[in-house]
């Protein structure tokens, strides 16, 4: 399990979060929600190391994140970013990269690598993308592929930053029913989402980033009741119960806005 410890989080020594202390349990899909430029992708990109932490701690099972190798750590936290360089290869090798923390030296991919990045692509509905080149894919075919890669890594812990752009509606829920799965089977999942209404219906557990801080960390539906969401987002957040659970829209603030307490 992922552990973040009092985690000051930022760029050149002043912090965009201060104080952040966060599980990232096996088992649940946990949604980080929050205004632009709140530091969501900043928190994801410390979680795994690839910004170092202002103050406190990251642990990767008990174990602090500075003391492990990329490779030992790429083994327990795949990520999947949210914009990248297009690479001029097959959607398929871009998959396999998902293998190179497997891989010691020289770096010759093995069957089961083959294979794990077909189990990856078929799992991500990107199978039939497997010989086209990057560069020719749509930015949906892409964002699928990038999944892929992020499943070949085959990690305890998936973190996804805005998984769904340039997906259309059904691929969004497909991403989200994928999220879900991987929970399911005992992954931990950890999303960024602009998608207020999707993100509440599919987290375990949202964690609410503004103004610096973790503002609270619950389940959605004691998020929504809190109305917490209405004053970090400025809107009005609703909701009504269907068939398949609690639905959630947004409206416009009441005039004068949405108060704070
Ligand atoms: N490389 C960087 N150097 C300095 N400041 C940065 C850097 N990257 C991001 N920031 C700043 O850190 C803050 C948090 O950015 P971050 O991308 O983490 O926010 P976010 O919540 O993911 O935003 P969004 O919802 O818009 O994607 C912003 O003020 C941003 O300008």
């Amino acid at each position: 399990m992922i552990e973040l410890r009092h985690l000051s989080a930022g760029y050149r020594g002043t912090p965009v979060l201060e104080d952040v202390t966060l599980t990232f349990p096996t088992g649940c899909v946990t949604v980080l929600l929050g205004p632009n430029g709140c530091g969501k992708t900043t928190l994801l990109k410390t979680a795994l190391g690839l910004l170092p932490p202002l103050s406190g701690e990251v642990l990767y099972g008990g174990v602090p994140l500075s003391s492990l190798s990329p490779a030992q750590a790429a083994r327990q936290a795949a990520y999947m970013a949210q914009s990248r360089n297009i690479p001029t290869i097959t959607a398929r090798r871009m998959v396999l990269h998902g293998r190179f923390p497997y891989l010691s030296f020289p770096r010759r991919y093995r069957k089961e690598d083959f294979e794990a990045a077909d189990r990856a692509l078929s799992a991500a509905d990107a199978l039939a993308l497997a010989e086209r080149p990057m560069q020719e894919l749509s930015g949906g075919q892409r964002q699928k592929v990038y999944l892929a890669m992020a499943l070949a890594q085959e990690t305890e812990s998936v973190f996804m930053d805005e998984p769904t752009t340039w997906l259309d509606v059904r691929h969004q829920l497909e991403v989200m029913r994928t999220a879900r799965a991987l929970a399911e089977n005992g992954r931990a999942v950890v999303l960024v989402s602009h998608d207020l209404c999707q993100s509440l219906r599919v987290a375990g557990r949202v964690a609410l980033l503004a103004e610096g801080r973790l503002q609270q960390l619950s389940a959605p539906e004691a998020l929504y009741e809190s109305g917490a969401l209405d004053r970090a987002f400025g809107v009005r957040v609703r909701r009504v119960e269907t068939e398949g659970g609690w639905q959630y829209y947004c409206e416009e603030p009441p005039e004068g806005g949405v108060h704070n307490g």
